[in-house]
């Protein structure tokens, strides 16, 4: 793979304008689902340049020695930590879309900006457009309606549940109905099967199915006297995480510490 971008030259030979230098990326879970098509996308974008691809069993200094500037995660909640830990001491800006980042991982990473007061990292259950936009919706309907309850369904292959798309879309809603003083959502199940009322995330019941020919879909269901409201995203191929992730890439580098979420990319 190549290696570092070359230095800033803003006045070509002869007066021409020079192209600005490209953003160099390593990819960090590049065999997998959404690694093929980060590579795929990163290699096909004019401004930046696909410099290290790694994968389990590869060796990480790979993106160092690269002279990447930017990592895309998209690896496995378990070893997501480690990559972000190497990536930060390196100085290298993290993108990070890999899931299971609870508030005690999340201040983990913080701590470990600190003395890095120039790198940013973002991480982002998800980059989908209108994942993010379904997300703010239930953010600002939540407190007109009495029960809500969270259905995700996913690809048969994805190892965690409730997705991490669910999870914080559920600590919103709740946080929204603590605000607005709504009281617990009404629920008269005294006897159930366990599983039957889903995980409790802050309140909020979330269901996850697992379904062959599914790739990422997520339904908000609201609930009021005489109506209901449902919120539904669809993400049916993987190409429509990529404008959010490579909005990221391009961005973070003007972001230094930790962001969560793409809101703030996207003027949200
Ligand atoms: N934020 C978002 O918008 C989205 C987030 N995701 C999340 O991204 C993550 C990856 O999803 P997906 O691509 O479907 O999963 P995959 O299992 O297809 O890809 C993960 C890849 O990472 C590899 N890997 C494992 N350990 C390491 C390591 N230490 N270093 C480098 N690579 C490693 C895996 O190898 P091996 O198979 O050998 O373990 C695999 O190739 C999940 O957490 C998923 O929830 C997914 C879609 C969108
Ligand atoms: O594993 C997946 O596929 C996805 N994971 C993310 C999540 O857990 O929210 C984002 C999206 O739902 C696809």
């Amino acid at each position: 793979m190549t290696t570092t971008p070359s230095a800033p030259d803003h006045q070509a030979a002869g007066g021409e304008a020079a192209e600005p230098p490209r953003i160099a990326v390593g990819v960090l879970g590049a065999r997998g689902r959404m690694g093929t098509e980060v590579v795929k996308a990163v290699d096909a974008a004019d401004d930046l340049e696909l410099v290290a691809m790694v994968d389990d069993g590869d060796w990480l200094f790979n993106v160092a020695d690269a002279g990447a500037q930017v990592v895309v995660d998209f690896t496995r909640p378990d070893v997501v930590m480690d990559n972000l830990r190497f990536c930060i001491d390196q100085g290298i800006h993290c993108v990070v879309g890999t899931t299971g980042f609870d508030e005690q991982r999340l201040a983990t990473v913080a701590q470990w900006l600190e003395p890095k007061p120039d790198v940013g990292v973002v991480i982002a259950p998800n980059f989908g457009i209108g994942a993010v936009l379904l997300m703010r919706f239930a953010q600002e309907a939540a407190r007109f309606f009495p029960s809500t309850e969270v259905v995700e369904l996913h690809h048969p292959n994805k190892v965690d549940a409730p997705s991490g798309t669910a999870v914080r879309t559920a600590r919103l809603v709740a946080a929204a109905r603590r605000s607005a003083g709504l009281p617990p959502a009404p629920d008269a199940t005294t006897d159930a099967l366990p599983g039957a009322r889903g995980a409790d995330v802050e309140g909020i019941p979330v269901h996850a199915v697992r379904l062959t020919g599914l790739v990422a879909h997520q339904e908000v269901l609201m609930g009021a006297a005489g109506e209901t409201l449902t919120l539904r995203h669809d993400s049916f191929d993987r190409a429509s995480f990529m404008p959010g992730v490579l909005l990221a890439v391009r961005e973070i580098g003007r972001r230094p510490g930790l962001t969560v979420g793409i809101e703030s990319f996207l003027g949200l």
